[in-house]
């Protein structure tokens, strides 16, 4: 636990340069609060287009807050409203349209009045993207929600409805041959960071097939308002290979491929062409792989993550939060870390985002005893695996092979009071365990008699995490605040592999992110029960777990710098000034001075 108590340490001091830094950033936004103009002393944007080709484009437009002379230059006299707004009051007419919709719902909070916000957010977003995420930022608590997870399932599922003008590349089963042509009809030279999915498991909704591109496009919201990756740099993408969802196939306005989906190795052959087109025109791109169906999430972790800069985020951005909360709740009992091993775990779920959590939890805990062979093996009794068919035991039939290695020997069990397939209450009941984890899709399972059986725990205070979406469906824990989810780690980990230039997501760095989070909360609150920190935080925690990343990747030798940090730059840098170097790669809404260059 080296980096973890190493962490600890740091954090106290850290934060206090933080919050110092923190109070000097505000003071040029106040002084500067003019417009987002706060330009004077930086860079122009060079632009090639002028005229209404600007105020069409949501990577330069600032709408009303053009100011007159940039109206000259840019040939924009006569296309906006005479009145020059500052940005401020260009947010303060735009929330008073989306509260507006709050104060008129007499029945407060429903499906329809946040599918009307992301709406609103939406058009937004399409026409002026520094607003956007400066709304975004500013009020990241109330509009995670609804640009991401619970509202943005919503979303997926009326998807056909909703659409209006395209977000993001859409590569299908169609377009086997051509990928490496297409990816340069996207305009962007450069792309930081790519969100892809197939639409075959978004959150808890099953397969939804194209309408899945909401997901990224979600996710992709968080990278930059957290991680303050340019917006110019993301790309969403839907690789449609079909969809075995029956409804969608019969839909008349479906907008994807109505045809079953491409399996076995055609499946392959797609989602390869994708990945040599997308890295041979952005070779420094990072792939994260979202809410692919876990018959296939393993299998391409697996063939991709030595070759390329990718990794899965349900199987191991969700494990590094579960860990990170498996660690708080051993603090949270006043246990000293090392009594992790001893923790006896119930997972219900043992699909991508279970069993990525199970292995992560197990080599936790077989590096605290000793990281032996013994060890790893030893640890493996400290879990009971519960999927749709009961206690996953050595007895299953067909049992899956991801799954094996935590299936209960059936003696064992029986001495337990135990057989194949018993329910999660009886598991909880007999095996009386300190945590219990749900990542199964499944509404209602901690029922009232599950949450009974748990008092039973030989633990004084058991920790239960609810981290199945949407949480509507969930378990009863209230508000979306708090939610185990992995938005506290994909943004950093994306951040930090950009930044240290390493050309793979190792093991390693995974670690040191879940750490960094499990260190971000104090003492305090942690024995409050506070296991994880609030939305409210999440730049601030993205920038510690991208500094964490970034120096695990120059312990393990994997960087090789990024821009003008070269890798020997890098490797001379100090804990505190690697969270400097983050800092100042962090991209912030604010609108550039705009100068029109012919093409
Ligand atoms: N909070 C977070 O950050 C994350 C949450 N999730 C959520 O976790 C859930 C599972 O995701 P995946 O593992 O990728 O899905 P998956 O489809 O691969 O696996 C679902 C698993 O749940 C099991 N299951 C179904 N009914 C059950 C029941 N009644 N009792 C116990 N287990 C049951 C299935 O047998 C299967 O093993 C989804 O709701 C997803 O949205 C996933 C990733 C991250
Ligand atoms: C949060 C997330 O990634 C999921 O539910 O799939
Ligand atoms: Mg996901």
């Amino acid at each position: 636990m080296g980096n973890f108590s190493r962490q600890m340490r740091l954090s106290s001091a850290l934060l206090k340069r933080l919050q110092s830094q923190r109070r000097t950033v505000a003071a040029v936004n106040v002084s500067g609060s003019r417009s987002f103009t706060t330009t004077e002393g930086h860079r122009p944007t060079i632009v090639h287009k002028r005229s209404l080709d600007i105020l069409h484009d949501p990577w330069f437009n600032k709408g009303t807050a053009f100011s007159m002379t940039e109206r000259d230059r840019l040939d924009l006299r006569g296309l906006l409203p005479p009145n020059v707004m500052t940005s401020e009051q260009q947010i303060e007419r735009f929330m008073a349209d989306l509260k507006r919709l709050q104060l008129s719902a007499r029945d407060g909070p429903s499906d329809t009045n946040s599918l009307a916000k992301w709406r609103i957010l939406n058009r937004l977003h399409d026409r002026n993207e520094t607003m956007y995420y400066k709304v975004l930022i500013d009020n990241i608590e109330e509009y995670a929600p609804i640009v991401y997870t619970p509202t943005v399932g919503l979303v997926c599922q009326k998807y056909s409805g909703l659409f209006r003008r395209p977000r993001g590349m859409y590569f299908s089963a169609a377009d086997r041959g051509e990928m490496m042509s297409m990816v340069y009809n996207w305009p962007a030279d450069q792309v930081d960071m790519i969100v892809v999915t197939d639409g075959s498991r978004i959150l808890g909704l099953g397969d939804l097939g194209v309408q899945g591109i909401g997901i990224a496009i979600g996710k992709l919201d968080l990278y930059v308002a957290a991680a303050g990756i340019n917006p110019q740099r993301v790309l969403p993408v839907m690789i449609d290979v079909g969809t075995n969802n029956e409804k969608l196939l019969d839909d008349p306005l479906y907008l994807g491929l109505q045809e079953h989906r491409l399996d076995g190795e055609e499946y392959i052959a797609v989602i390869d062409e994708f990945m040599e087109a997308v890295f041979t025109r952005w070779p420094h791109v990072i792939v994260q792989f979202e809410d692919f169906q876990s018959k296939w999430a393993f299998k391409l972790l697996q063939r991709y993550r030595n070759n390329y800069r990718m990794f899965n985020d349900d199987v191991q951005g969700t494990a590094g939060v579960a860990l990170a909360g498996l660690l708080g709740a051993v603090r949270a009992q006043g246990r000293p870390m090392i009594d992790f091993p001893k923790m006896k775990i119930v997972v219900a779920g043992a699909g991508s985002a279970g069993i990525g959590v199970l292995n992560a939890a197990r080599k936790t805990m077989a590096r605290m005893l000793g990281d032996t062979e013994v060890a790893f093996e030893s640890a493996r009794s400290q879990f009971w695996v519960v999927d749709a068919n009961g206690l996953i035991t050595e007895a299953r039939e067909n049992i899956d092979p991801d799954a094996r290695p935590f299936a209960r020997k059936v003696k064992e069990t029986e001495r337990q009071g135990l057989t194949e397939g018993a329910k999660l209450v009886e598991v909880v009941q007999q095996v009386k365990p300190d945590v219990l984890l749900g990542l199964s899709a499944v509404g209602g399972l901690f029922s009232k008699e599950v949450l009974e059986a748990l008092k039973g725990s030989t633990s004084t205070r058991p920790a239960i995490f609810a981290m199945s979406n949407p949480t509507k469906n969930g378990n009863g824990h209230v508000g979306h605040s708090n939610q185990a989810n992995n938005m506290f780690l994909f943004p950093g980990i994306g951040l930090g592999t950009l930044l240290s230039g390493s050309k793979i997501v190792s093991d390693g760095m995974l670690q040191a992110a879940a750490e960094c989070l499990a260190a971000y909360m104090t003492e305090e609150e942690v024995l409050q029960g506070i296991i994880y920190p609030s939305i409210s935080r999440i730049r601030d925690i993205t920038k510690e777990v991208a500094a964490a990343v970034i120096t695990e990747a120059i312990e393990e030798d994997l960087a090789e710098g990024y821009r003008e940090m070269d890798a020997r730059e890098l490797y001379k840098l100090n804990q505190d000034e690697i969270r400097t170097y983050v800092m100042n790669n962090m991209w912030s809404p604010e609108y550039p001075t705009l100068v029109y260059q012919k093409d």
